[in-house]
C-alpha cells in the first residue's frame, strides 16, 4: 500500500495509498519500508519524495490496529531508516500530517506543505503519546516550549503556523508534489547532517526544571484525571534532559504505560463513536446514506435570548445568511448589540460571515429555507410561534425548535407541514458548545432529519439524531442523576462533598456547582409545570412524595428563599456577589439542610464517596438503558457522545454507557439492585430490562450491544 515510481530527474516518488487518510496500517508500513529500500538501492535515484494519495499526506497510525496484536514493521525503525539514509527524503504534505503521519514527516529531511494543510500530534486525544519519535524530534526542531504545547494539547496547526514554528520548510499554494519534486532535485547530493533532527539539541527555557514542573502542574489541572497529558510532559522532558537514544527509550516506556490502558480504550472508542453517530438512522427507516440534505443558504432565528444569539452567531460563521427576529424594538436592539459583540469577539482569524438582518417583522421570513425557533422554553409560547411561522414561511421551509425537552410532535402539529419540523437542541453557549441533539418526531421526514444533521456538521458541531420524548436523551438521563444528588443531601451529604466526588471522577463541575451556574429557577419552572411543586400540588400531599414516589423539595425550597445560584450570589454555594463565579461552601446551606432533616425526621449519616458516585452515575446509566430500550437513542455510542460533548462527562472515561461496560454490567446491576432494595420508593434505581438482558447475555462488548437491543425491542 505504498506505490513506487521513478520520475525524471533521478527522483523516486513514494505514495502512501490507504484512503481516505492513508493511515499507517501494517500494509502501508511494509510498503514504505520496501519502497524506501528500493530507492536506496537504486544508484540512479538521488532523492526521494514521499506523499499521500487522495489529497492527504497521512492521518497517522491506524487506530483500528491498536485493539489487536500489532504486526508488520514498526513505525520507529521505519522512520529511523528514512532519517539515517544517505539520500534526501522530502515530505510533500497535502491535507493532513497528523500523529504518526507528522512523525513520519519529521523523519524526512525536508517538509514542503500546501498552504491549506494541517499538521499536529493529536495522540494525547487518543490517550497516547507520539511514540514514533515525535516527543524527541519535535522539541529538537521547534524548541521545548512550542513542542510541549502541541503535544499536550494535540491541537492541529495550520500550514502558516507550521511554517512560523519551523515545522515545515516551505509552503506552496499550487502543486505541492511538483514543488517538492523540484525542491528534491535542487538539494540532491547536499550533506544531510543537521537535517537529521535526532542529531540536534533542543532549545530549552533557561530554568528547565521549574519549566517542566510548571508544565506538569498545568496539564494535571486541565487533564481532570487523564493520564496521557502528564506522560507527554515527561516524554518531552526526556528530550531536554537525555541523549536522543535514551529519550526514545523513555518515550517507549511511557507509551507502554498508556497503550493498553482503560483510558486509551475509552478515548479511542470516543473517536470512532463520534464518527459512527454521523451514520444515523431512525426507526421509520430514514438513513444518513439515503436521505439527501437540502442546501441551506438563508436561515432565520426567532428569539434573541442567550440561546438565539449563540445560534445566530453559529449560523453566520458557517456562511449562512441570517434574519434575526425579536418581538419588539427594545428586545431587538438588545439582541443586535449582543450578537454584534459576540461576532466582534470571535472575528479574529475567522472566515467571512453570512449577511445578517434584524427585524421584528415575521413577514421577512418569506425567503428563508430554514428557521430555528429559540424563544422562551414554554410549550404554549412555542406553539403560538409555530402557528405564525407556518402561516408566513413557504410550505417547504424547514422549521426547527431549539428546546431542551419539549414535545416536538406537538409543535409539528401546529404547522401545515409537520414532516418538516425537527428539534435542534443546542447547548449553551450555542456558538461554543459542540453538541447538537437533532430530535425527530414521528412525522419528521428523512430530508428534514438529514438537513438538520448536515446543518450541525456545517456549524462545526457533533450532531446526534435522537427520538422525541421528554428531555430527549441528555436531559432525560440527567433527571435521575440530579434526583439522586438531592436525595444524598437529605441523607446526610453536603453539596461540596457530592461535587468533589463527581469532580474527582472527572466532571469539570459537580452537579450543584452546575446548578448554581445555570440558575436553579430553570428546573423550578419545569417542576412547577409538571405539578411537582407550587400551586399544582394537591393539598395535604407529603412534601417528600410526588406521584407515588420519593421526591426531594430541596431545590424548590432554595428557590423560594431567592437562592437562584450565581446570578443571585447565593444558591447551593455562596458567592462574593451576584454574578461572581467562585463557589464557597455556605454555612447557611449546612444549617438549612440540618433543619430540613430534623423537620422530616431524617437521621443524617456519613455518605461514602463510593455511594455518591454509584447512586448518581448508575441512576443516570440505568436511564440510558431505558433510552435504548425505548429506541430514543439508536446505540450506546449516541448516548456517550451526547454526554461527552454536551454534559462534561470526562472523555477519558468514554461516556456513561462505555463506563458501565468498563465497570462491568454485572457490577452495575448488582449495585442498582442493592440501592433499589434500600430505596424501593425510587423507581429509577430499579434495574432496566435491557441491563438485565445484557448481563444475562454474558456482558458483551459495547460494540455488540445493538444486537441485544434489537432483540429486547422486538419483544416489547
Ligand atoms: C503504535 C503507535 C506508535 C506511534 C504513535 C502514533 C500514533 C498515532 O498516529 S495515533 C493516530 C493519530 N492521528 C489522529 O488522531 C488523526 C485521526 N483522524 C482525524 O483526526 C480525522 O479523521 C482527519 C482529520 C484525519 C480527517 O477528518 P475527516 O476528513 O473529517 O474524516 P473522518 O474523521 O470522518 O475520517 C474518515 C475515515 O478515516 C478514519 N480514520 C481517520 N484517521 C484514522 C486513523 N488514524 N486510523 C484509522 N482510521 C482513521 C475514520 O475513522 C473515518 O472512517 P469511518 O468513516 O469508517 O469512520
Amino acid at each position: 500500500m505504498a506505490r513506487y515510481v521513478r520520475i525524471p530527474g533521478s527522483i523516486a516518488l513514494i505514495t502512501l495509498a490507504n484512503p481516505p487518510v492513508n493511515a499507517l496500517s501494517a500494509a502501508v508500513r511494509r510498503g514504505i519500508t520496501e519502497t524506501l529500500s528500493r530507492a536506496i538501492a537504486d544508484p540512479e535515484v538521488k532523492a526521494v519524495v514521499l506523499c499521500g494519495e487522495n489529497g492527504n499526506f497521512c492521518g497517522g497510525a491506524d487506530i483500528k490496529e491498536f485493539a489487536g496484536p500489532m504486526s508488520g514493521p514498526g513505525l520507529v525503525p521505519m522512520i529511523d531508516a528514512i532519517e539515517a539514509g544517505e539520500k534526501p527524503v522530502v515530505a510533500a504534505i497535502e491535507g493532513v500530517a497528523l500523529g504518526g503521519g507528522l512523525e513520519l514527516a519529521l523523519g524526512c529531511h525536508y517538509r514542503i506543505a500546501h498552504c491549506k494543510a494541517r499538521v499536529g500530534l493529536p495522540e494525547v486525544t487518543l490517550g497516547l503519546l507520539p511514540a514514533a519519535g515525535g516527543t524527541q524530534r519535535l522539541p529538537r526542531l521547534i524548541g521545548l516550549s512550542a513542542a510541549l504545547d502541541l503535544i499536550t494539547t494535540g491541537r492541529h496547526v495550520s500550514a502558516q503556523e507550521a511554517l512560523q514554528l519551523g515545522i515545515v520548510d516551505r509552503l506552496t499554494e499550487g502543486d505541492t508534489l511538483g514543488v517538492a519534486v523540484e525542491f528534491a532535485q535542487s538539494i540532491a547530493g547536499q550533506p544531510l547532517g543537521s537535517r537529521r533532527l535526532s542529531t540536534r539539541t533542543p532549545a530549552c527555557p533557561a530554568d528547565l526544571d521549574s519549566f517542566l514542573q510548571g508544565a506538569l502542574v498545568q496539564v494535571r489541572r486541565r487533564a481532570r484525571g487523564a493520564m496521557a497529558p502528564e506522560a507527554c510532559v515527561r516524554a518531552v522532558g526526556a528530550a531536554a534532559t537525555l541523549p536522543y537514544s535514551q529519550g526514545m527509550q523513555r518515550e517507549q516506556e511511557l507509551m507502554a504505560s498508556l497503550f493498553r490502558s482503560a483510558q486509551a480504550r475509552a478515548l479511542q472508542y470516543c473517536f470512532f463513536s463520534q464518527r459512527l453517530v454521523g451514520r444515523w438512522s431512525t426507526p421509520s427507516g430514514a438513513r444518513w446514506d439515503s436521505a439527501e440534505p437540502r442546501p441551506i443558504r438563508r436561515a432565520a432565528v426567532i428569539g434573541l435570548g442567550t440561546m438565539g444569539r449563540g445560534i445566530a452567531v453559529s449560523l453566520l460563521q458557517a456562511g449562512i445568511a441570517v434574519v434575526a427576529v425579536e418581538t419588539d424594538e427594545q428586545q431587538l436592539e438588545a439582541g443586535r448589540r449582543a450578537v454584534t459583540a459576540l461576532l466582534e469577539r470571535r472575528a479574529q482569524g475567522r472566515g467571512s460571515e453570512g449577511p445578517l438582518r434584524f427585524t421584528t417583522d415575521l413577514q421577512q421570513l418569506r425567503q428563508v429555507e430554514l428557521v430555528i425557533e429559540a424563544v422562551f422554553e414554554d410549550l404554549a409560547v412555542k406553539k403560538q410561534v409555530f402557528r405564525q411561522l407556518s402561516a408566513v414561511c413557504p410550505a417547504d421551509t424547514l422549521l426547527c425548535t431549539n428546546t431542551s425537552g419539549l414535545d416536538v410532535e406537538q409543535l409539528a402539529a401546529c404547522t401545515r407541514s409537520p414532516e418538516l419540523v425537527v428539534g435542534t437542541h443546542f447547548f449553551g453557549p450555542a456558538h461554543v458548545m459542540k453538541l447538537l441533539e437533532v430530535v425527530y418526531g414521528p412525522r419528521s421526514s428523512p430530508v428534514a432529519v438529514a438537513t438538520a444533521m448536515h446543518l450541525g456538521k456545517r456549524l462545526g458541531k457533533v450532531s446526534v439524531a435522537v427520538g422525541n420524548c421528554p428531555g430527549f436523551v441528555g436531559n432525560r438521563m440527567l433527571k435521575p442523576y440530579l434526583e439522586q444528588a438531592h436525595f444524598l443531601l437529605e441523607e446526610g451529604a453536603a453539596p461540596e462533598q457530592v461535587d468533589q466526588a463527581l469532580e474527582e471522577f472527572g466532571f469539570a463541575m459537580g452537579v450543584f456547582r452546575v446548578a448554581d451556574l445555570s440558575g436553579l429557577d430553570v428546573g423550578w419552572r419545569v417542576r412547577k409545570e409538571a405539578g411537582l411543586t407550587g400551586p399544582g400540588v394537591a393539598p395535604g400531599e407529603s412534601p417528600r412524595r410526588r406521584q407515588g414516589r420519593r421526591y426531594s423539595p430541596l431545590p424548590d425550597l432554595l428557590c423560594e428563599q431567592g437562592r437562584l445560584g450565581q446570578k443571585t450570589g447565593r444558591g447551593w454555594y455562596l458567592y462574593e456577589g451576584p454574578g461572581a463565579r467562585e463557589a464557597r461552601p455556605d454555612p447557611w446551606t449546612h444549617s438549612f439542610l440540618q433543619q430540613y432533616r430534623q423537620q422530616h425526621g431524617l437521621q443524617p449519616r456519613a455518605v461514602p464517596q463510593q455511594e455518591v458516585l454509584e447512586r448518581c452515575l448508575y441512576a443516570l446509566i440505568n436511564e440510558g438503558f431505558r433510552v435504548l430500550e425505548d429506541g430514543i437513542a439508536t446505540g450506546p455510542e449516541d448516548i456517550d457522545i451526547i454526554y461527552v460533548f454536551g454534559y462534561g462527562w470526562p472523555r477519558h472515561r468514554g461516556g456513561p454507557m462505555f463506563h458501565a461496560g468498563a465497570v462491568g454490567l454485572a457490577t452495575v446491576l448488582d449495585r442498582l439492585e442493592h440501592y433499589h432494595h434500600a430505596h424501593p420508593d425510587i423507581p429509577n434505581l430499579q434495574p432496566s430490562a435491557l441491563l438485565r438482558r445484557l448481563v444475562a447475555s454474558g456482558n458483551p462488548p459495547i460494540q455488540k450491544w445493538r444486537e441485544v437491543i434489537r432483540r429486547v425491542r422486538s419483544q416489547l
